[in-house]
């Protein structure tokens, strides 16, 4: 999927994020954690369990995982258009968002969570 984690698409608290494709074509976001701890895991089937139920158009969906104890990872869709933070923060260049831009944002993060 992810051609031998070629490209890593960032990373967070949990592991670092590689881009992929799911049959070649669908793009994907594929999350593999760190080392798994028995807090990790915990985490890792909270989100699991969470995903699979819960669809919101404001909420990126979880298209599938690997639970290989060893070898955890979260297969998401992935998202074109960047991380909130970056848009936040103006680091992606183009417009300032606006106080109602980052109002509205605020409030659909809200109804998604
Ligand atoms: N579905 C996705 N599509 C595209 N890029 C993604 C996706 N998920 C994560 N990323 C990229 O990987 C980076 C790390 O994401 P990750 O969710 O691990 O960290 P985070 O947003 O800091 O949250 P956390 O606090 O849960 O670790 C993001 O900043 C983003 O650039």
């Amino acid at each position: 999927m992810t051609n031998n984690f070629k490209r890593a698409l960032g990373e967070g608290g949990f592991g670092v994020v590689y881009h992929g494709y799911l049959n070649g074509s669908q793009p994907l976001a594929v999350k593999v954690l760190y080392e798994s701890s028995s807090q990790g895991y915990k985490h890792f089937k909270a989100e699991v369990e969470l995903l699979l139920r819960v669809h919101h158009i404001n909420l990126v969906n979880l298209v599938g995982y690997c639970d290989e104890r060893d070898h955890l990872a979260l297969i998401y869709e992935y998202m074109c258009n960047g991380d909130l933070k970056d848009h936040l923060s103006g680091k992606r260049g183009g417009s300032v968002l606006s106080w109602t831009t980052r109002l509205r944002i605020a409030v659909d993060a809200a109804l998604g969570s």
